[in-house]
């Protein structure tokens, strides 16, 4: 939906090869991180490249709730002026964290262990997905939660008034739980341990870091263990937020499969947690070359060259590489349609508690558009055809990924796809349609 709630509809029609260059926006979930870090530190915290999508604009908004000081300079640059930790002052309104899940597990580790309370609440989206996996952890550190049944917003937390570090092994996959224990250790005395037996994505500990914090990693037959030194003084930093690969996923995948499509996406964050997209693409046949490697903002980046590959074919996909792409199985869901074969998705549960059910959001509209699937609860298979029927309206169900995932495959398909809600797209790509009528896709709004 709109900011003001009026469902968009849109509509993607095959289109000729897509050309150009493709200036994806900051990373969302650095864009947080900075926001969050430079609240928590005391002085100037200078950020360049912030993605200016919804979901980092109602961080940026609960961190002034919070006390900080935050201001736009210009285009993606904004300074925060922080509190330092154990600084948040107790917000006189509501927590509206919109669409973010990240905003809001994020936002209420960061605050657990300061005596203060605040109340949390979402749109339909995020006010239906699981908090119980956050507050767990959180009171360990004495942090009180009360929210509705089955630990959904809106919530009220009260923070604890004499912290104890935790020590906390992840029951899932998760990198908004393992960053809510860590910025909730940050104010508690002595060491807090996260073990994560799966490695999900690392920005958290590298920003800690980089602001001044203390954080070993070490790999052991447990998984990664994760040990943050309680109450540092974090200090200003400047962060350049390199672009998101998440968001990139949706001109790549639609690259490879429009035939004759040629185009760069520069500056993209490859880093290590996030790149398993790339190596599935990969393995499928796609010709994408990853040029000008270098590292910017402690992450390591490159400029993606990406080619139509007429030959891509389906592969399966390990348990242990889901949380490096836990974002991107909408996309490929799109792209497995469109490669000889099947594909095989496994280990992808947590898709069903995020923004939407992921799976029954892509297998309904996917089935719609006339592809064979099967759903499991941790497994989803598409086979591929040789071209997608399509013809259909899928629905987005308040998902930015679901929306831009349709519209990809409409690109495509023998008869146009529409999505009856674009509007979520603006949660974490607010510049997707026009990049894409740029690279010459034909994604157009719908009449009223
Ligand atoms: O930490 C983060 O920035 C994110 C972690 C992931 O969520 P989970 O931790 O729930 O897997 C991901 O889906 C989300 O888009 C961003
Ligand atoms: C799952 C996502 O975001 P969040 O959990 O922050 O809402 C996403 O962006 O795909």
């Amino acid at each position: 939906m709109s900011a003001h709630g009026t469902p968009i509809p849109m509509t993607a029609r095959a289109s000729g090869p897509l050309t150009g260059v493709a200036e994806v926006p900051g990373d969302k979930s650095i864009s947080h991180r900075a926001l969050i870090l430079g609240a928590l530190s005391v002085g100037e915290t200078h950020v360049t490249g912030l993605l200016e999508g919804q979901d980092v604009l109602d961080t940026a908004e609960a961190m002034r709730a919070f006390g900080a000081e935050v201001t736009r300079v210009g285009t993606g640059e904004w300074r925060v002026h922080g509190v330092g930790v154990g600084g948040f002052a107790e917000p006189q309104q509501v927590i509206d964290c919109g669409n973010s899940g990240t905003g809001v597990r994020l936002i209420m580790g960061a605050m657990a262990t300061t005596p203060i309370s605040a109340t949390f609440t979402g749109d339909a989206s995020l006010n239906s997905r699981p908090m119980g996996r956050i507050t767990d952890p959180l009171a360990l550190f004495g942090t009180q939660a009360v929210g509705r049944a089955g630990g959904r917003l809106p919530m009220t937390l009260v923070g604890a008034e004499s912290p104890v570090p935790v020590r906390y092994t992840l029951p899932m996959p998760s990198a908004q739980v393992k960053s809510a224990v860590l910025l909730a250790g940050l104010n508690a005395p002595g060491d807090t341990v996260v073990i994560e037996p799966e490695a999900t994505r690392d920005h958290t500990e590298r920003m800690l870091r980089g602001f001044g914090a203390q954080v070993a990693v070490e790999d052991t037959d447990a998984g990664r263990v994760i040990t943050l030194t309680g109450q540092p003084e974090l200090t200003g930093q400047r962060v350049a937020v390199p672009r998101d690969p998440s968001s990139a996923a949706f001109p790549v995948c639609a690259a490879l499969i429009v035939p004759g499509s040629e185009i760069t996406v520069p500056g993209v964050s490859r880093n290590p947690t996030r790149d398993g997209l790339f190596v599935t693409l990969l393995e499928m046949g796609a010709d994408i070359t990853f040029e000008n490697p270098r590292e910017e903002g402690g992450e390591p980046v490159a400029d993606l060259r990406v080619r139509y590959s007429p030959d891509l074919h389906g592969v399966e996909t390990p348990v242990e590489r889901a949380a490096s792409m836990i974002d991107e199985f909408p996309v490929l869901s799109v792209v497995a349609a469109c490669a000889k074969g099947t594909t095989v998705m496994r280990g992808v549960k947590e898709l069903r508690v995020k923004e939407s059910d992921r799976i029954d959001a892509m297998a309904r509209g996917l089935e719609a558009c006339g592809v064979r699937l099967e759903e499991e609860d941790d497994v989803f298979t598409v086979h591929g055809m040789a071209q997608v029927p399509g013809g259909a309206t899928t629905h987005s169900r308040l998902d930015h990924r679901i929306a831009m995932s349709f519209l990809v495959l409409g690109l495509v398909s023998k008869s146009p796809i529409s999505v009856d809600d674009g509007g979520p797209i603006a949660t974490s790509f607010p510049t997707f349609e026009g990049l894409m009528d740029g690279l010459g896709a034909i994604i157009s709004r719908d009449p009223a």
